[in-house]
């Protein structure tokens, strides 16, 4: 018998800055790209492609395709026009993708990047909170399918993560606001002193001061990426970061995504805490820490009146379900997560209840 290591992850520099001007040295670092396709939406492609194609310069052909925005473009639909605009320009192997949008846009453009000709380099440009400080670093891309957010994607790494915080100024401000809480979650599984931090700067970052955005920006990625480097494939430790999402994704497809996903990942946080506390891992002040945190970022508006039923429809269907059983997050103390497979249904429910009653 004969034996190797195959060496999987690729490390990827993600660069946090206040503009566009160091983009074209950036790419230069990681690829050689014949020709670059932007992949944006309508909405982003209006604010930020210009600029973006104005740094890239003219020697080499530069081409865009612009969907929809929105959670209702991310389907495999998507995924083919987009194929065929490359097919159209005679895209090869060559090529560079880059990602110049939200979240939505970059698990769409990475997943176009993983599978069309077995996969192709591409960059991630985040222009939203959350793709800055989550979505677009450790390799998840994919597409809804059906009723299942994220039902269908790969692992797949870009080359290079270049973050403008400036673009956060475009955002309303609801959609930032409740990208923040992917930036609490981080906190709130893996660092107390983050979590003191984020008190302390609130209003700093809430006025998108650039040095707060930039710290805060820095230390939440550093969280996920420590994560991610355990455990790529989500195997174990990385289940973690789903920190309110078992709950959150249920919330968000029985909100027919009207509820914004941060917003949804916010109760889900409440609720994982809540659960926490029943058990006794985490006293009643901690719970009310997590609260806090949310509610000193404007989360937690008042609660719908959700059917629990079908909120538990849709946690029961969860995708990370494993040997019959879905995993849930609970806390063991601030900035420490631990993964559970034993919830049981009347301790969602009371969750859910809590939640109806304390965010009135
Ligand atoms: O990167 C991860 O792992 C996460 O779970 C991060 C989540 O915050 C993020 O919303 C992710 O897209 C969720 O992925 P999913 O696998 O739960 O669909």
């Amino acid at each position: 018998m004969r034996r190797l290591e195959a060496m999987e992850a690729r490390p990827y520099p993600i660069i946090l800055t206040s503009d566009f001007s160091r983009l074209k040295a950036a790419i230069n670092e990681v690829a050689c790209p014949s020709a670059i396709m932007i992949i944006t939406d309508t909405h982003v492609g209006h604010l930020y492609l210009a600029t973006v194609k104005e740094e890239l310069g003219e020697g080499i052909p530069v081409y865009d395709y612009a969907f929809k925005a929105g959670e209702t473009s991310k389907h495999l639909g998507t995924i083919t026009e987009i194929y065929n605009a490359l097919l159209a320009v005679h895209m090869d192997r060559s090529g560079l993708i880059i990602a110049l949008g939200g979240g939505v846009v970059g698990d769409i453009a990475g997943f176009v990047a993983s599978s069309y000709m077995r996969g192709i380099p591409f960059i991630q440009i985040p222009t939203t909170i959350v793709a800055q400080n989550d979505s677009s670093m450790g390799g998840k891309v994919g597409v809804d399918y059906l009723d299942h957010k994220n039902m269908v994607g790969a692992f797949y790494n870009p080359k290079l993560v270049y973050t403008n915080i400036r673009t956060l100024g475009t955002l309303p401000e609801r959609e930032f606001i409740s990208g923040l809480a992917e930036v609490l979650k981080h906190a709130l599984i893996k660092n107390k002193a983050f979590y003191d931090y984020l008190l302390k700067e609130k209003d700093k970052i809430l006025q998108q001061d650039d040095r707060s955005l930039i710290e805060m920006t820095y230390t939440s990625c550093k969280a996920k990426c420590e994560v991610v480097e355990e455990d790529a494939k989500e195997l174990g430790l990385r289940k973690i970061l789903n920190f309110g999402h078992t709950i959150g994704h249920a919330l968000e497809t029985e909100s027919h995504f009207n509820l914004l996903h941060g917003e949804c990942v916010a109760y889900g946080m409440v609720m994982s805490a809540y659960i926490s506390y029943g058990r006794g891992y985490i006293e009643a002040s901690h719970l009310k820490d997590v609260e806090s945190l949310c509610r000193a970022y404007k989360l937690l508006a008042p609660f719908g009146e959700y059917d629990i039923h079908s909120l538990l429809q849709h946690i029961l269907y969860d995708k990370k379900k494993a040997y019959g059983k879905v995993s849930f997050i609970l806390l063991q103390a601030i900035g420490q997560a631990c993964i559970k497979n034993d919830v049981t249904q009347e301790e969602i429910e009371e969750a859910i209840l809590y939640v109806r009653k304390t965010c009135q």
